[in-house]
């Protein structure tokens, strides 16, 4: 039995025809718990961690409800300054990203136990590592579905950067565990995902030393060019295929909005040529809410700063609201409560 979906039998009153028995419709009524994290120092670019508070300011949880959710905002995060901070291996300012994502991982933890949906609104791709963490702690093997122009597995010692938010996936994984070296507020964090229950999609910008360690783990990939030859929705069918061949588990999607093109969603750090149109996007949203097992969101690296002009934020911030509302039910062809009766004259 599919969770997350219903099945009706709908009869159109007066014709006495049945039309669309046993037709699908989307359960609504899901129960979502927002955090935001407006953290930055995962990278160099200032203000990602904007991104909660714009997020917010578009209608996010107005137009949840609106579409039948009951959303819970737990509010933002604070992060104290970390004094120093040197880089270790080569990865930059460890000691606020570990201790960053230690909170994070004890509210997403607790929002999931709160029997929550949880939507964690960033902040830089680095928030990856507590949320997929404390989504995880609540004891249930994950799937993760990663969207991205960018696949974040660089390890602390293969990064070009030293940015963290490159290297989210590197400290998560357990057949990487041996190539973390120990880092400063890092001690909290396990490994806690397996390599064959991640799929990237979107990807277009990888490092060399990210393709060995994509490749050397056997993970899944749908790179742009897999998008082009496949088409998104049998891009859609192959992750799915993939992420249930064993057991059904709990999905954990992270969504980068790089994922998306540029000409789309300017408002980003590492923008990159030739992504994901907004259709293609929402229609990973769309399938993923369809399988009843999406768990948890991330929708990363809105930056307010980039992007150019005030049209290329507002699109970009909207698409990262259109990105969570299709995760949580919306469907483009438009949709009813299950009490609405036509008017009579
Ligand atoms: N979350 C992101 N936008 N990541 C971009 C990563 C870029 C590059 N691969 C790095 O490791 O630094
Ligand atoms: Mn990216
Ligand atoms: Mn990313």
């Amino acid at each position: 039995m599919r969770t997350g979906v219903t099945r009706v039998l709908l009869v159109m009153k007066g014709s006495g025809a049945l039309h669309g028995a046993f037709k699908i419709f989307r359960r609504n009524h899901h129960s979502v718990g927002i955090i935001g994290a407006p953290f930055s120092k995962g990278q160099s670019r200032d203000g990602v961690q904007l991104g909660p508070d714009l997020i917010r300011a578009a209608g996010l949880v107005e137009k949840l409800k609106g579409q039948g959710c009951t959303v819970k905002d737990y509010g933002n995060l604070t992060f104290e300054e970390v004094a120093k901070d040197e880089t270790t291996g080569r990865a930059k300012r460890p000691r606020a990203v570990g201790q960053a994502n230690k909170q994070l991982s004890e509210a997403v933890r607790k929002i999931k136990n709160e029997g929550h949906a949880c939507v964690m609104l960033g902040g830089d791709h680095s928030l990856a590592i507590g949320s997929i963490h404390g989504h995880a702690a609540c004891g249930t093997q994950l799937s993760v579905v990663w969207v991205d122009a960018h696949a974040d597995i660089n390890t602390p010692l293969t990064t070009p950067t030293g940015n963290i938010h490159g290297q989210p996936m590197s400290y998560l994984i357990h057949e990487l565990r041996s190539k973390i070296p120990v880092m400063p507020n890092f001690s909290w964090l396990k490994p806690c995902i397996a390599a064959e229950d991640v799929v990237y999609i979107g990807l277009r910008d990888v490092d060399p030393e990210e393709h060995y360690i994509l490749k050397y783990l056997g993970i899944k990939t749908f790179s742009m060019t897999e998008v082009d030859y496949l088409g998104i929705a049998k891009v859609m069918e192959q992750t799915c295929d993939h992420i249930f061949s064993k057991v059904k588990k709990p999905i954990h999607l992270s969504y980068d909005i790089d994922a998306l093109d540029p000409s789309l969603a300017p408002a980003t750090g590492t923008p990159v040529v030739g992504g994901l149109t907004y259709r293609e996007g929402i229609y990973i949203t769309e399938h993923i809410c369809q399988t009843g097992l999406l768990s948890a969101v991330d929708m990363v690296e809105v930056n307010p700063k980039r992007g150019g002009t005030d049209n290329g934020v507002r699109s970009t911030v909207d698409a990262a609201v259109d990105l969570l509302l299709g995760c949580f039910g919306r469907v483009r062809e438009g949709s009813h409560s299950a009490d609405y009766k036509i008017p009579d004259p």
